[in-house]
């Protein structure tokens, strides 16, 4: 480290976020770094022995920013999550401590629903079972690869009508298909049927796409009863979080074809889905990547280095989680 780089101010990673490795050497030529997983040391340590005076920290999606951690970060300030999603933040605790965090928003959402789509349209119409149909050789030998299923026409249930939601809806609406909601909050300004619980929106729809937060009451909320309302037709989409299904009872509608199949880009144990999910045909599974673009990249490495000039200097932050 050059002896300028010690004026830089000082942000601590924790998790290891996919922009900050993309964008490694830009961030550095405007901050100084703690590496925690450059270290032997056990993380608790690191933070202990390094991150005493550290007032802004860094963190990825998957990194579980629970108040024990936070204990060893004593002059923590201000946390940028390079997620849309919080719950692996503990929010009460970083409010405790007068934290501000800041995260993606909306940034992500047009590029998560066009994953979201692009799940149910290959589920639908069976664009990777194609796939591995004809890299595996069968079609000079097996003429008879199955017929897919038509979107136009699908009632689409959306689960969460927050920003990814309204993008997913819109994006279907496009397709000929009819949309209707569940979520925690009444929107006034769409003419969308909405449904007062998840079994209710189910048992309406052919397709469920889960685009909701997980917080305590949406865990498992999508649970075997959920799956038998949406029936052996269904399809769920999950671009959200994979606890919001209960992943076993998923694995056994898919097995018994109590549900007709899934789009998944998230997992209750990742990155480790069912091994079961592996072997369907009627199952797309993609690396929790629905944010990742190279234009999200980008954009994300400049929001996060936009937040973090504004707390050096006293400005507002750019994007802030709002107080619920
Ligand atoms: O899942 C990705 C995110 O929350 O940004």
């Amino acid at each position: 480290m050059g002896s300028g780089d010690e004026q830089l101010p000082e942000i601590v990673v924790l998790g290891q976020p996919v922009v900050f490795e993309l964008y490694d050497e830009q961030f550095c030529s405007r901050f100084r770094f703690l590496r925690p997983w450059e270290s032997e040391e056990p993380l608790p340590h690191f933070l202990a022995s390094r991150g005493r005076s550290t007032q802004a920290a860094i963190c990825s999606g998957d990194f579980s920013l629970s108040a024990a951690v936070l204990a060893n970060l004593p002059s923590l300030r201000l946390v940028v999550t390079s997620s849309a999603g919080l719950n692996h933040i503990d929010l009460t605790e970083c409010r405790r401590r007068g934290i501000a965090v800041a995260y993606a928003g909306n940034f992500f959402s047009p590029d998560v629903a066009d994953l979201a789509v692009g799940l149910l349209i290959d589920v639908l119409r069976k664009v990777s079972a194609g796939n591995r149909f004809v890299n595996n050789g069968l079609w000079p030998h097996k003429p008879d690869f199955p017929p897919g299923f038509k979107l136009g026409g699908k009632r689409v249930g959306i689960v969460g009508l927050g920003s990814i939601g309204f993008e997913v809806a819109k994006r279907l609406e496009a397709f000929g298909c009819g949309i209707s909601y569940y979520s925690r909050k009444q929107k006034p300004f769409v003419s969308y049927t909405s449904y007062s619980t998840i079994h209710e929106l189910a048992s309406n729809c052919d397709v469920l796409v889960l685009c909701c937060s997980l917080t305590e009451q949406t865990h498992h909320m999508v649970n075997r009863e959920v799956m038998l309302a949406l029936g052996k037709d269904g399809v769920i989409v999950n671009i959200a979080r994979g606890a919001v299904i209960d992943e076993k009872d998923l694995v056994s509608c898919l097995l018994r074809g109590e549900i007709a199949g899934a789009g998944l880009d998230v997992f209750e144990h990742e990155p480790r889905p069912s091994p079961e999910l592996y072997q369907l045909d009627n199952v797309v599974l993609s690396p929790h990547n629905a944010v990742l673009t190279e234009e999200s990249m980008e954009g994300l490495y400049q929001l996060i280095c936009g937040n973090l000039d504004a707390f050096f200097i006293g400005k507002p932050l750019l994007s802030q989680v709002p107080d619920e």
